[in-house]
């Protein structure tokens, strides 16, 4: 078993940029709890109504001010991409300067799905790693908006690092059936969170374990489409099981087993135990393939409610989903995976520190 040095270890600060565009981007970085000094946070949306009532970030950008007239962009991307093309130079002062640049949005209508090419290409050009965080549609909104949201997420990929796709549709499986749609999205929007202060926390914070930024923009630079692990878990053990969670966790589309690059981040409390990270950390090298390239970083955050809660977000890329030259061969240089390990770590034992939605969905397929 393979064992990691945990110690703290000083770390050179990066400027993290996050930027929420429409209606979804918009309401979920205006939501997020983050340690805000260290980050910038901005909105940007084609509806100027939209960003005067519902958040209360500082920075806001009316998108196509000319082409719009602030009205919004009608569920039309080609009108999102625009308003962002004559907003290009207000973007490109709000984004200067970023090492690292998360763009938040939801697929399938205007804003949101024009835009987020538009600034991904800009984030890249800047010089910034870039990843996004999109959710993709309901299949009650299908028709053109599923269409839309499928032509947006292909043109992100092709323009982003990585990108990290969270299905309302699928979200909704693990949901009763009684529930209300609004309650659903709130399921969507937490995981969202919990993914996107996977990413962000985990690199603003002073590092437990050297970790360093041109490691993660190694492992998640032309990335493209991701997938993507969460969990979350208190009590002695708790970065252990977490991190089992993160690994089995159902939001995972396609095999661990497969990802070439993986981004593990484990943020706990003022508690956080060294000897759990320690297992925990053996415990992934355990269950992957050691020819995979690992970022692992561990964080104590001091703004955590509960100082002992640990959380673990899991960021995987398989190698057929990486962006490479025209005519490269996907499979070529990829080393063969080796079968799954049995994982000698303890089972989990139940499943109360898991977050609502997956905790249905374990007990409803159990
Ligand atoms: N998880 C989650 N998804 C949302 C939320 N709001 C909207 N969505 C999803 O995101 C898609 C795009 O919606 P919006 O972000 O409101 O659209 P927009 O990008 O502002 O586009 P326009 O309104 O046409 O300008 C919707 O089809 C929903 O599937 C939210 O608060 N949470």
């Amino acid at each position: 078993m393979q064992s990691a040095d945990v110690s703290f270890q000083p770390r050179t600060p990066i400027t993290i940029k996050l930027i929420g565009l429409g209606g979804c981007g918009g309401n979920l970085v205006s939501t997020l709890q983050l340690p805000a000094a260290q980050i910038g946070v901005i909105v940007a949306n084609t509806d100027q109504q939209d960003l005067v009532g519902r958040t209360t970030v500082p920075t806001r950008i009316l998108l196509g001010p000319q082409l719009t007239g602030g009205k919004g962009a009608g569920g039309h991307p080609q009108v999102g991409a625009e308003a962002t093309l004559e907003s290009e130079p207000v973007l490109a002062q709000a984004l200067a300067g970023a090492d690292l640049v998360v763009i938040v949005a939801g697929m399938g209508g205007g804003t949101g799905t024009g835009a987020a090419p538009v600034v991904a290409r800009l984030a890249r050009q800047l010089g910034a790693l870039t990843l996004a965080f999109v959710t993709m549609p309901f299949q009650v909104e299908k028709g053109k908006r599923s269409r839309t949201a499928e032509q947006g997420l292909a043109s992100l990929t092709a323009t982003a690092d990585a990108v990290v796709v969270v299905s309302n549709q699928k979200i909704l499986r693990f949901v009763p059936p009684r529930e209300t749609l609004s309650n659903a999205l709130t399921y969507s929007n937490t995981i969202l969170s919990a993914a996107i202060s996977g990413v962000v926390e985990q690199l603003s914070l002073p590092s437990l374990m050297q970790l360093d930024f041109s490691h993660v923009r190694q492992t998640l630079s032309n990335a493209g489409q991701t997938m993507l692990g969460i969990g979350s878990a208190t009590g002695s053990d708790a970065a252990q099981r977490a991190v089992q969670m993160a690994l089995r966790c159902d939001l995972l589309e396609g095999h661990l087993m497969k990802a070439r690059r993986l981004f593990v981040s484990i943020i706990g409390g003022n508690n956080l135990g060294l000897h759990d990270v320690n297992n925990a950390i053996a415990q992934i090298h355990q269950t992957i393939d050691n020819e995979m390239d690992l970022a692992i970083g561990v964080v104590s955050s001091p703004h955590q409610a509960n100082p002992d809660r640990v959380r673990v977000t899991l960021i995987a890329s398989e190698v057929d989903s990486f962006r490479r030259p025209a005519g490269a061969s996907a499979n070529k240089s990829a080393p063969r995976p080796k079968p799954p390990v049995q994982s000698q770590a303890p089972a989990l034992r139940k499943y109360d520190d898991l977050p609502p939605f997956l905790k249905l969905h374990r007990r409803g397929s159990a």
